[in-house]
């Protein structure tokens, strides 16, 4: 469970009391002990979690989890850390994982920030997904939104050099602030010039396909990590 540290007050979510499903509740009581990592503020080693050497991927703040589990089956090959705080989301995700009985991926429970920052060593990840994260639209909210330069310089020590990191929006004014944040981190260099066409990897969700037919916009914002960085 998320415990709070009086050293980092400013968080990128607020913890509210969800309403959990029984399908849910259940999932997250008889699956999290076989594909939750739990947090201890320890280093963890992927390759023992997931028993194998293959490229790893974090997604950070999966929601429901839909995408996650659609990226997960359409890409064996690769280990998916899928860290969370809700508990709702975990138990959706965790239900997908056994219906699909997807192997490659495993749920952390706990903030995404304390993970990076003690849980997982450098250079360690292949790529890093943030889909949609909160916007906090309100100006006086914008120091909780998760996407900050010194966010991404954690980020980047964790990615193996020509590892990426990949944020999607549908808030303009957010996309606009990630694009500079990204590109003021020395480390890494656009894929694109501005904004990335989506890539095959990021399945439209039932939420951005209402979006887009709304004339509503999304931003995917791609960064690598330079070779010898
Ligand atoms: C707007 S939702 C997007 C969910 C999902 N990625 C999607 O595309 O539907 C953002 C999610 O990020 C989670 N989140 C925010 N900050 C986080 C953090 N520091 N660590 C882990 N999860 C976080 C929230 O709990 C929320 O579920």
């Amino acid at each position: 469970m998320v415990e709070h540290s009086p050293h980092r007050p400013i968080r990128s979510f607020v913890l509210r009391q969800g309403r959990l499903s029984n399908a849910q509740r259940r999932a997250h009581e008889t699956l999290m002990p076989k594909y939750g990592i739990p947090y201890s503020g320890k280093l963890l080693d992927l390759a023992i979690i997931f028993s194998r050497s293959a490229p790893k991927f974090l997604e950070i703040g999966f929601g429901m989890g839909e995408t996650t589990a659609l990226i997960a089956q359409a890409h064996p090959q690769n280990d998916y850390l899928a860290a969370e705080v809700h508990t709702p989301g975990m138990g959706s995700l965790l239900k997908q994982v056994e219906e699909l009985e997807l192997t490659n991926i495993r749920v952390i429970q706990h903030d995404a920030v304390d993970v990076l920052q003690h849980a997982l060593p450098p250079e360690c990840l292949d790529g890093v997904h943030v889909f949609f994260p909160d916007p906090w639209p309100k100006a006086r909210h914008h120091k909780r939104r998760l996407i900050q330069a010194e966010f991404v310089d954690l980020l980047c020590s964790r990615l193996k050099p020509g590892g990426y990191i990949h944020v999607a929006t549908d808030w303009e004014d957010y996309a606009e602030q990630i694009l500079e944040v990204l590109s003021g981190e020395p480390h890494l260099s656009n894929t694109a010039v501005g904004y990335a066409p989506r890539p095959e990897y990021r399945p439209l969700t039932k939420f951005e396909q209402r979006g887009l037919r709304l004339g509503h916009e999304v931003w995917d914002v791609i960064f690598r990590k330079k070779q010898g960085a």
